[in-house]
């Protein structure tokens, strides 16, 4: 890692790589296939978000849809990573929001159109403090939740996810070089649902961390 400090990764953020249909329940619940490889999409970092701000809604939808997920933070670059030394390359960890303008990716689906209008809106990906590698001593196996005004509607366990992380690290530095402060979303559990504005969201990792946003428009 350079001298810049990680704990403010988001401000030197690079790449934001997200990956869709991790969690089987998921993809059920929105009428898609379990997939058999990593469903890959992108945001751009001025979709970073960081509480004190508010979440905003695109003048272009109707249907924003929070989805809970956990982040990983990379701390060492590279390319064809293999998955034995994937972890080695992970700085830490960040709760995240994977904000999706859902009535546009239907329609971009039924389009055949790309997701980006969709995923990589401003203030799309709010994400928590840093966590450093050590508070998650086994990021395979942790919870993750999300209430909407208190009221619990995501809770998921990362041992859910259908492509673990050593292997998205492996499979995506394949494709794409993977560099210090880029960001993977490893996709979200069941339960994902519209907001509101006014709407407030907690979310958690168990004990390690939680985080509040509030809903605005544009
Ligand atoms: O295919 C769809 O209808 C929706 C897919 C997603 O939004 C995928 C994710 O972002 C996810 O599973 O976390
Ligand atoms: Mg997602």
């Amino acid at each position: 890692m350079t001298s810049r400090n990680v704990s403010r990764f988001w401000e030197w953020g690079k790449k934001i790589i997200c990956v869709g249909r991790n969690y089987a329940d998921h993809a059920k619940e929105l009428n898609n296939a379990v997939p058999t490889e990593p469903v890959l999409f992108l945001k751009t970092p001025s979709a970073y978000l960081t509480e004190g701000s508010p979440i905003l809604i695109p003048k272009y939808s109707n249907s924003v849809h929070h989805e809970i997920e956990l982040g990983v933070v990379i701390g060492k670059g590279g390319t064809a990573i293999p998955q034995s030394s994937a972890m080695q390359h992970v700085a830490g960890y960040a709760l995240c929001l994977d904000m999706t303008a859902r009535d546009v990716q239907n329609d971009c689906k039924s389009k055949g159109l790309p997701w980006t209008l969709a995923k990589a809106f401003n203030t799309s990906c709010p994400v928590s403090e840093f966590i450093p590698k050590e508070r998650i001593p086994d990021p395979g196996n942790v919870t993750i939740w999300l209430k909407v005004n208190d009221q619990m509607r995501q809770n998921g366990c990362t041992s859910q996810m259908i492509f673990s992380i050593p292997f998205l690290i492996s499979y995506i530095s394949e494709i794409i070089t993977l560099e210090e402060w880029d960001l993977i979303l490893t996709g979200t559990p069941k339960g994902v649902s519209a907001v509101q504005v006014h709407d407030e969201l907690h979310a958690g990792i168990d004990d390690v961390v939680s985080m509040t946003f509030t809903v605005g428009r544009l």
